[in-house]
């Protein structure tokens, strides 16, 4: 449409470019005007922080921080905290463009942000991120609030890091402020099912996808890249719908077994082993480029951007692709899964299941109660299993891919929106 130079080819492929070239797709089909797209393209707010922390051996190290909110015309900012080596304000800033997508796909009342923090959990002590995510938390009083913008888990964060976010913020404030975070310890007011609930998402997702491809989920095979929060919950749960898992993947390699995984006991191990799963007898250790070339019916990459790419699409051989991950397929990987006739439940949909189970926490702390886990999954399956409807209806109305679609149907919802509110 040429609001913007489409980008080039390049070797490197870069989330942020990712996410611009299928939002440009979705706006020329909706044909959305210039004063919008550019209204929707440029985030709202930028905001990068120097972290000085004291280290355990007394210096002083000083980390670079972001929060990025893209938009918060359907409510207030709403995204996870990064904590990796590679994070980076393109990196989050297409992140926080996701959230705002993925929320207006399942369709509860958040704009989308995101934030990180550029450092190594794994090298860290706890003590060292506690004053990591303390200073952060400084760093964004007048950034973060119930109403304004909520953060919650990602990569190399979890509960243990928003009960910090959750107490430091309170005492700046002179109160105990649960609804400025989610993602918390149940104590904290952390709501049942959050640790689960992406990787439940995933399951719905799949299941709703299986169908649709007439795959039996008890015949079918799967391998999961990333066991940590998304993926561990990922494989359990499609296990136990009959789903033969026979990989999963950690930072340390492939873990393969063709007649299977067993699960329940790779997670005991990995609970037994420092969180990784090195040295797991029950498997065969295959090299990390395995992952996506194993004959498997159903591939979920759920570590971390641009894994399945123009370089590896072509080997895939699975019949489905259900994204855990943000962004783990590159733009330019995307045809080529197309031409292969691959079905891909895009990540703005599949592991939409955590911010919805964040909503459901925000809303039992502004009302002081707290919901059963049965409704809670009930309510996050169904609202799932919509989504994935809607965009299954609109990929078929305009002949487009499931990724697409969302980006269409989220898009649409966001773009009027701006029309009905008026001001800009
Ligand atoms: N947590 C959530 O609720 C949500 C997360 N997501 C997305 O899901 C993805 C994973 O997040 P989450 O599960 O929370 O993160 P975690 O930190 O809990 O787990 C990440 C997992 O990915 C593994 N990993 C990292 N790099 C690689 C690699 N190069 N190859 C193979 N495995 C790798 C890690 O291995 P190791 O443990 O060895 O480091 C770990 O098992 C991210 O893209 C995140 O944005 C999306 C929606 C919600
Ligand atoms: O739970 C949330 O609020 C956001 C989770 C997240 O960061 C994501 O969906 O990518």
């Amino acid at each position: 449409m040429g609001y913007i130079e489409p980008a080039p080819i390049k070797d490197k492929e870069n989330p942020l470019e990712s996410m611009m070239q299928r939002f440009d797709k979705a706006v020329e089909l909706l044909g959305i005007t210039e004063e919008m797209y550019n209204i929707l393209k440029v985030p709202r707010k930028q905001v990068i922080v120097g972290l000085p922390v004291t280290l355990d051996n007394g210096r002083i190290h000083t980390f670079e921080g972001y929060r990025v909110i893209h938009s918060t015309i359907l409510g207030p900012g709403k995204g996870g905290i990064r904590f990796d080596p590679d994070v980076n304000l393109d990196e989050v800033r297409a992140l926080a463009a996701w959230m705002t997508w993925k929320c207006a796909v399942v369709d509860i009342p958040y704009g989308g942000a995101k934030g990180g923090v550029a450092c190594d959990p794994r090298s860290m002590s706890a003590g060292e991120i506690e004053r990591l995510m303390r200073a952060y938390t400084t760093a964004m009083l007048d950034v973060f609030g119930p109403d304004q913008d909520i953060p919650a888990p990602d990569m190399g964060t979890g509960s243990r890091e928003m009960a910090w976010l959750m107490d430091e913020y309170s005492k700046a404030k002179g109160m105990t402020i649960q609804g400025v975070v989610t993602g918390k310890p149940l104590v904290l007011g952390g709501s049942l099912g959050r640790t689960e609930a992406t990787g439940r998402g995933v399951m719905v997702s799949a299941l709703a996808a299986m169908e649709k491809l007439r795959l039996n989920p008890y015949k079918a095979t799967a391998a999961v890249q990333g066991f940590g929060n998304v993926g561990s919950y990922a494989a359990a749960l499609l296990r136990e719908r009959g789903v033969k898992v026979l990989a999963v993947s950690d930072i340390t390699g492939v873990y393969y077994n063709e007649n299977g995984l067993d699960i329940e006991d790779a997670l005991a191990y990995r609970t037994r082993n420092n969180g990784i799963l090195e040295g797991y007898k029950e498997a065969e250790v295959l090299p990390a480029e395995e992952l996506f070339r194993l004959p498997v019916d159903v591939l979920v990459p759920a570590a971390k951007e641009d894994v399945i790419t123009r370089k590896n699409a072509a080997d895939i051989q699975a019949r489905l692709i259900v994204e855990g991950a943000n962004g783990p397929t590159s733009a330019l990987a995307d045809d080529i899964i197309n031409d292969k006739g691959i079905m891909v439940v895009p990540d703005i949909l599949a592991n939409a299941g955590g911010v919805t189970v964040s909503y459901f926490e925000w809303v039992q702390n502004r009302i002081g109660y707290k919901w059963t886990l049965e409704r809670i999954n009930r309510r996050t399956d169904r609202i799932m299993k919509d989504a994935f409807n809607h965009v299954y209806e609109t990929s078929q109305k305009y002949n487009v891919s499931l990724r697409i679609a969302a980006y269409v149907v989220a898009i649409d919802k966001v773009a009027s929106t701006y029309k009905y509110r008026g001001g800009y």
